[in-house]
């Protein structure tokens, strides 16, 4: 193949929401880049609207001119939806790669995609990486995190790129390189989940405003706005409080009031909650977060239920808990999800081999993605002390937990005797008193296994295992 005229220090497939903002985030660096889209129109619509950043985009309408129009060895993002698409997308390149050449899967790729694409790219080349973009339309186009994963040397040919468009938290990039094969797509897959919880945390507290304290959308707003400013000083929060203060330009109504109750997903929340039951690491309130969004989905079903059993929620008076109780609980059960998040990398990196920097990690998420925060800057240093220990454990954590932990109780034993669902919240509460009792209830468990299955127990007054019960049969 001809490599007269490859000028484009890098290329991108895919200028659909996220791949057509990260080409401009990547022009505007200064890089030149060649863009393909597998519908033609789209590229030209999207080189009509690039303004002057079109001087270092490179269009092409066919793959063999994409390929041909990048500076050898080659380095090409893809930006299509996880799945088949990408599978397809390599597919198609690898005839027109030569052995150096390097595939960038920027999607939500499942992890374990990630890892059999690795091996693949190993045996048959290209050479394949797959990383972690979070921060939608705004941080493609402006500043994402990226979680980078993959062979290292991959990473320090296009490193250079990845940082340069990335956020920025105190001139730190919010981009680094975390592991082996599938480790970047595994953390955003974790990012997710915890994007997950964190959000149905929001919507539970959102939910004992609107329905148990009776109050408006607006007013919602206010206080979202209002923790924005303090602990919980995030972009979820902050969005919140945008979402609620917003009106329906056609009707004027509030927009929430608006919004059909049915909660959308695209599979990463659900892959976050499988990893964690497969390595055996808990993360209810992640997959609580998730069960949430399929009860929300079942419309019919919870008519049906309100038909049968009334409605659920019923007014509380405010100063049962009040408002700052609402901003406690969401803190306690913040650290909690973060800790079930970070514990359920800290397992995959065992499982896989993968020396995964947990600090760097928090330290990538503080700009640039959907769940950056004000506290994971403090997760950063906790990690920094000591990674493999629960966050919980980290002194200022503790210290945190020990200041909520009563207003999380609270919270979820008025809600629950109002009727009011707060699962992600529940879930949290239960794992924290679950993690700070050392005799559990799972002697009953154990001893209901030995009893129907002989499977054997551990006891509390000898060293081993392997005792029966005295219902064993002989
Ligand atoms: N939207 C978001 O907030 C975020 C999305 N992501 C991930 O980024 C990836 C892209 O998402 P997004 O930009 O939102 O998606 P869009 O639907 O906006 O764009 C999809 C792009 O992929 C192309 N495409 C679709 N199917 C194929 C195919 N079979 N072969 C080749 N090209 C194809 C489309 O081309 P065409 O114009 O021909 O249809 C389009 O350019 C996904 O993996 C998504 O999960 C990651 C972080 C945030
Ligand atoms: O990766 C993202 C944010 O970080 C995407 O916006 C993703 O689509 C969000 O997941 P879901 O669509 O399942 O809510």
């Amino acid at each position: 193949m001809t490599t007269d005229g490859a000028n484009a220090e890098i290329g991108l497939i895919g200028l659909g929401t996220m791949g057509g903002n990260l080409a401009l985030n990547i022009a505007d660096n200064g890089f030149q880049i060649a863009v393909f889209n597998r519908t033609p129109e789209k590229t030209d619509q999207f080189m009509e609207k690039a303004g002057p950043l079109a001087e270092k985009l490179l269009p092409n309408k066919s793959l063999e001119d994409f390929v041909a129009s990048i500076s050898s060895p080659r380095a090409i993002i893809l930006m299509v939806p996880a799945g088949d698409a990408v599978d397809a997308q390599i597919a198609a390149l690898r005839p027109l790669l030569e052995a150096d050449d390097l595939i960038i899967d920027a999607g939500n790729a499942n992890y374990h995609d990630t890892n059999r694409r690795a091996q693949e790219a190993g045996k048959k080349g290209p050479r394949f990486m797959g990383i972690g973009v979070s921060g939608g339309e705004e941080g493609a186009r402006f500043g994402p995190s990226i979680m980078g994963g993959g062979d290292k040397s991959a990473w320090d040919r296009v490193g250079h790129i990845l940082e340069a468009i990335s956020a920025k938290y105190e001139d730190e990039p919010c981009a680094a390189f975390l592991g082996a094969d599938g480790a970047g797509h595994l953390v955003k897959t974790v990012h997710n989940g915890i994007e997950y919880a964190d959000m149905q945390m929001i919507a539970e507290v959102y939910g004992v405003m609107r329905d148990g304290f009776g109050m408006s959308a607006a007013d919602v707003g206010e206080v979202f706005d209002r923790w924005n400013g303090g602990i919980l000083q995030s972009y979820l929060i902050e969005i919140s409080g945008k979402v609620a203060k917003t009106a329906d330009p056609e009707t004027g109504k509030p927009m929430l009031d608006i919004i059909l109750d049915t909660a959308g997903q695209k599979g990463t929340g659900r892959w976050t909650a499988i990893e964690a039951l497969m390595l055996g690491t808990p993360a209810s309130a992640i997959e609580a977060a998730v069960a949430a969004r399929n009860m929300s989905a079942r419309l019919g079903e919870r008519e049906k239920g309100e038909q049968v059993f009334g409605a659920a929620p019923q007014r509380m008076d405010k100063d049962l808990i009040g408002i700052d109780a609402l901003e406690a609980a969401l803190v306690a059960g913040k650290i909690i999800c973060y800790a079930q998040g970070f514990g359920l990398i800290l397992e995959a990196a065992k499982q896989y081999g993968w020396d995964m920097p947990l600090p760097e990690i928090a330290r990538i998420w503080r700009n640039g993605c959907i769940i950056r925060s004000a506290m994971l800057n403090d997760m950063s240093s906790a990690l920094s002390d000591d990674a493999s220990r629960n966050l919980m454990l980290a002194p200022f954590f503790t210290k945190k937990l020990k200041e909520t932990e009563v207003k999380l109780r609270q919270v979820v034993a008025q809600a629950a005797l109002h009727g009011l669902p707060v699962p992600a919240l529940s879930a949290a509460l239960s794992y924290f008193d679950i993690m700070r009792t050392q005799r559990s209830t799972a002697n009953m468990l154990q001893g209901q296994r030995d009893f129907f299955g002989a499977h054997g127990f551990e006891r509390t007054d000898t060293d081993g295992g392997g005792y029966h019960g005295p219902w064993a049969m002989g």
